[in-house]
């Protein structure tokens, strides 16, 4: 159950949801700013890394899913794994909160999408190129802000919930027909979008000036404020309405 909005489907609203969705944007900027810290440190990424069958950074993620997903991590809907296969299972009793979600929620996860961004466009943005060696503290900090971005996109299932409650008379007729595109345009809103990108931008200012005792810092940012507009304008928010659409076109099943 979603911890931020709140375990009672009757009690989330558009608002308490769209809070926890600002809530998150600091997270995903502090975890970038925190890999920022590092060079892009390239062997993290070699297809095999010592004696491991993979990358250290498939290592570092595979171990780690598999502890998280023993203390329940994945029993919580919008925490979703990079790598699903033989996870082993929650050790953890279950919550005894009811459900919010539609059980269609648990059949849809799109980190492919979101590691494929994340590595392959986003990093080279923000991460200087180089080596300095550290490349646990690097798997573990990319982890840390693929975990933040895969939750936040993933708590579109909340948001789908919501609005779906909220009017079904208008969101049944496109779920029946299965017309993407009639659920996109309902379930966007243009302006709010453009007010997120604004607030990140000015959020990634914020938090990653260069504080100073005696001036003002030197003006420059741990993370350019574009990029993260950026980040939230190209993926970030087309792929929430990507996770709203997949879950509203089950939402009836
Ligand atoms: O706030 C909403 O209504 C959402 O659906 C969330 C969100 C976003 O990802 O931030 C996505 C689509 C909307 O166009 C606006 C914002």
């Amino acid at each position: 159950m979603a911890a931020e909005a709140n375990s009672n489907s009757d009690n989330l609203t558009l608002d308490k949801v769209r809070e926890a969705l600002i809530r998150q944007e600091d997270t995903i900027v502090f975890r970038l700013i925190q890999r920022a810290n590092f060079p892009v440190n390239s062997p993290t990424y070699d297809e095999k890394f010592a004696s491991f069958s993979g990358s250290l950074l498939q290592f570092v993620v595979k171990e780690t899913e598999a502890l998280q997903s023993k203390v329940g991590r994945y029993e919580n809907p919008e925490e979703q794994p990079f790598f699903p296969e033989n996870l082993p299972p929650s050790l953890v009793p279950p919550q005894a909160n009811p459900p919010v979600l539609h059980p269609a929620a648990a059949s849809i996860n799109i980190n492919e999408k979101i590691w494929d961004f994340y590595f392959n466009q986003l990093l080279p943005l923000f991460a200087v190129p180089g080596d300095d060696g550290n490349y646990a503290s690097t798997a573990s900090s990319d982890l840390d802000c693929l975990q933040a971005i895969s939750r936040r996109i993933h708590y579109g299932y909340y948001v789908a919930e919501v609005k779906f409650k909220d009017a079904p008379q208008d969101y049944e007729p496109a779920i029946r027909a299965q017309d993407r595109e009639g659920l996109m345009k309902l379930l966007t809103f243009e302006a709010v979008e453009e007010v997120v990108k604004k607030r990140v931008g000015k959020k990634a200012a914020v938090f990653g000036q260069d504080v100073r005792l005696v001036d003002n810092g030197n003006g420059k940012y741990k993370v350019d404020p574009s990029v993260v507009s950026r980040l939230y304008g190209e993926w970030i928010m087309p792929l929430t309405k990507l996770v709203q659409v997949e879950y509203l076109l089950r939402r009836l099943d």
